[in-house]
């Protein structure tokens, strides 16, 4: 059973869309310009939003909305999409390891917001050839915390099944979730959310021990969706007028906080070293004694102690600066997170599996270091995983032709230079003079 229990990342690869898709400042103001619905408040709102996003501008939209066609998305444009990501990541990951699709015995794919039948997980299985008797789940509707839902099934799956090859495949379907109204909450996906999506190998086959990355030491998950304020911080819905979106609630990061710390409790105990775990006993008890009298400096418990590398859901600046302060991290911490968000925006979540490759592709990752991947998402859900680095690691995958040029030497995004103007200009309505 311990032999069964062990969970190995063999290797992982990131999508990386074709250069006509990114999404440039002069491209983003041709889609605002023909959402004739929007008026100059509606601009202003776009601008600053963008301008703070943290948003840079080699980003990917899907085929649809360079088109001019986002708002007539068809199900061929949706399939196109994951076909692209299918071609570049599931193919890419089976070069890199030498495993062959036949040697796959589990598929786990999640997509939330696109569930077409037959399910995706079984156009992976049909697209690769597989066997017949590979299992196959498809997951939707779990939102950016999803893919480390997959590893758990995954790794669950692989309790009862010695010697299994687990194919995880994580994305978002963008092409039909295009927002077209005028809700502030919903015209923010469309400022985060790009293309992406990423596929990774993971096994209990100890055959493969020495060739693998890393080796899954814990995972936890915490859903606080009994919350009725946590449970519509991101919700799929429509709006006044019948036009669907994404709603993200400006109590989101909140829900962040709080599902953070729901996870944290049951994690810490299971990552940190008693010295750590008892100082903090201790602080906390002083606390209790002094009747909430005493006042520490710093973060209540030190994560530093037992993790080298966080490796956070860039789901935008807020999101990102509220687990920083929740965490006592500095900027080096967070940067992974932050250049993600600034190289490929918020591609929910596939996310995380970018910030990995941030480190290896910087050489920060060396055998024996350990690594918290934290991810949240609609539900609303905080589920993290903790890794230890079996190997030094130098693979620049996704972020090979621009790692260099990380971080930038500014992040400031050409919006406000080429679409400032828009302040200046007074009154509600009229054109957008692009
Ligand atoms: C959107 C931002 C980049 C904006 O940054 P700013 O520094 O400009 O912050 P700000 O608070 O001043 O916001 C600017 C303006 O946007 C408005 N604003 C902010 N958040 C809003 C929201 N959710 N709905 C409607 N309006 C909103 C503010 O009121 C303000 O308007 P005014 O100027 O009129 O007062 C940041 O707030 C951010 O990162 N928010 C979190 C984004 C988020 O929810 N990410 C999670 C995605 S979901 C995900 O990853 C997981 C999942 O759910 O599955």
């Amino acid at each position: 059973r311990r032999r069964r229990a062990r969970c190995y990342l063999l290797d992982f690869a990131c999508h990386k869309p074709s250069d006509d898709r990114k999404v440039t400042t002069e491209m983003a103001g041709a889609v605002i310009e023909r959402n004739k619905r929007l008026g100059m408040p509606d601009y202003r709102f776009l601008l600053k939003v963008i301008v703070n996003s943290g948003i840079g501008e080699h980003t990917y939209c899907p085929r649809n909305v360079l088109d001019g066609r986002e708002e007539c998305a068809t199900h061929y444009d949706a399939l196109e999409e994951m076909d692209a990501f299918f071609d570049d990541a599931v193919r890419g990951v089976f070069e890199k390891t030498g495993v062959s699709p036949r040697d796959v015995d589990l598929v786990v794919l999640n997509v939330g917001s696109f569930s077409p039948a037959p399910s995706l997980a079984a156009r992976v299985v049909a697209r690769f050839g597989m066997r017949e008797d590979v299992q196959a789940y498809n997951l939707s509707g779990m939102g950016c915390s999803a893919g480390l839902v997959s590893v758990d099934l995954a790794r669950q799956v692989m309790l009862t099944r010695p010697r299994t090859m687990a194919l995880v495949v994580t994305s978002e379907s963008c092409a039909p979730n295009w927002y077209n109204g005028t809700d502030k909450s919903m015209m923010l996906g469309n400022c985060l959310f790009r293309c992406g999506g990423a596929a990774a190998l993971l096994t209990n086959d100890p055959a493969y021990r020495s060739r693998a990355k890393m080796e899954l030491r814990c995972l936890v998950r915490a859903h606080i969706g009994a919350h009725d304020d946590a449970h519509a911080a991101a919700v799929h819905c429509e709006d006044a007028d019948g036009r669907l979106g994404v709603s993200l609630s400006k109590a989101l990061p909140k829900a962040a906080v709080r599902a953070f710390s729901e996870n944290l409790q049951r994690l810490a105990p299971r990552i940190l070293p008693a010295a750590e775990l008892a100082r903090f006993t201790v602080r906390l008890l002083a606390r209790k004694l002094m009747r909430r009298k005493l006042k520490f400096e710093g973060p209540k418990i030190n994560f530093k102690t037992g993790v080298d590398h966080f490796c956070l859901h860039p789901g935008g600046t807020a999101v990102i600066e509220a687990v920083r302060k929740n965490l006592g991290l500095n900027s080096y911490d967070v940067e992974p997170a932050t250049m993600t968000l600034h190289r490929w925006g918020n591609t929910s979540a596939s996310s995380l599996w970018y910030v990995l490759s941030y480190m290896e592709a910087k050489r920060r990752l060396k055998a024996g270091d350990r690594v918290l991947m934290v991810t949240f998402g609609s539900g609303f859900k905080c589920n993290s995983c903790y890794w230890e680095v079996s190997k030094d690691l130098d693979d620049a995958g996704a972020w090979e032709d621009c790692i260099d040029d990380y971080p930038p030497e500014t992040m400031v995004n050409p919006y406000t230079e080429k679409f400032g103007w828009v302040n200046d200009l007074q009154g509600q309505g009229g054109a957008f003079p692009f």
